[in-house]
């Protein structure tokens, strides 16, 4: 079977990269592969096994036990720590609130980097979208089709807002604010690097930003 295709996909909090894959995936006929699920995961699994995320030893001691498994067909979007099924689990303010500590731990990162690259290399599919903070220049700097999504901080606070409505609006913008404060010493997602292009979605509709990056990926790809 030929290599995949390898499309990466960057980005701050709620610009829209996960919706925004999944759909461009489907369209192409591409797998899918969010790669913020699996440092999410390594919180909710390290909060599970009562270990404190600042331990950066604990943490690592953590992996060994760490049986991971996420989907990547964009249709059919699940999450598994152990055959525990945590696709909504992660996405709690408790694992968000901790997750940024997980992430600045170079074993954790080097670890799932080189599971991301294994998926990449043996999806069954023409091509995978992946998208986080670091896959256009860490995990797959040689891709095709590269590309960094950005919007306005307000516009990125209101998306997120809507999805969260058990938390006030304040809440959700500074715990926004700090995460990508913590990220961002970590990952360079807010310019893009040489060869990156960047699609900002702040006036776009959603359609509007699916349409504008499936453009991009044609085009670097055909
Ligand atoms: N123009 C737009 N571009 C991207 N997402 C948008 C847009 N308008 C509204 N949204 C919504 O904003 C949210 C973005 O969240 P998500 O895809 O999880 O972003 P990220 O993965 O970058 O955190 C989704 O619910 C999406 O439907
Ligand atoms: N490639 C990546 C992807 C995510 N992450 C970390 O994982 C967290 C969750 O990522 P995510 O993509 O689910 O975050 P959202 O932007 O979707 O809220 C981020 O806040 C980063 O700490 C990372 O460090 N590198």
């Amino acid at each position: 079977m030929s290599t995949p295709i390898v499309v990466a996909i960057d980005g701050p909090a709620g610009s829209g990269k996960s919706s925004v894959s999944k759909a461009a995936a489907r369209k192409l006929g591409f797998a899918y592969l969010d790669t913020g699920a699996a440092y999410r995961a390594v919180a909710w699994h390290v909060l599970n096994e009562a270990v404190d995320p600042s331990d950066e030893a604990a943490v690592i001691e953590s992996l060994e036990d760490f049986g991971y498994v996420i989907s990547t067909n964009p249709d059919e979007y699940f999450v598994r720590v152990n055959e525990e099924d945590i696709t909504e689990a992660i996405r709690e303010p408790r694992i968000t609130d901790v997750v940024s500590k997980v992430a600045k731990i170079p074993v954790v990162r080097q670890y799932l980097s080189d599971l991301f690259r294994h998926i990449m290399a043996t999806t069954d599919k023409p091509g995978i979208i992946a998208e986080g903070r670091d896959i256009t220049t860490v995990v797959a700097p040689d891709a095709p089709a590269r590309i960094l999504l950005t919007a306005s901080e307000e516009a990125r606070m209101a998306r997120r807002s809507a999805e969260l409505p058990q938390q006030s609006q304040d809440q959700t913008a500074s715990a926004l604010r700090a995460r990508d404060a913590a990220d961002s010493r970590v990952s360079d997602f807010m310019t893009a690097a040489d060869g990156v292009v960047t699609v900002d979605s702040t006036d776009f509709s959603y359609e509007q930003t699916i349409d504008a990056v499936v453009e991009v990926i044609r085009s670097r790809t055909s």
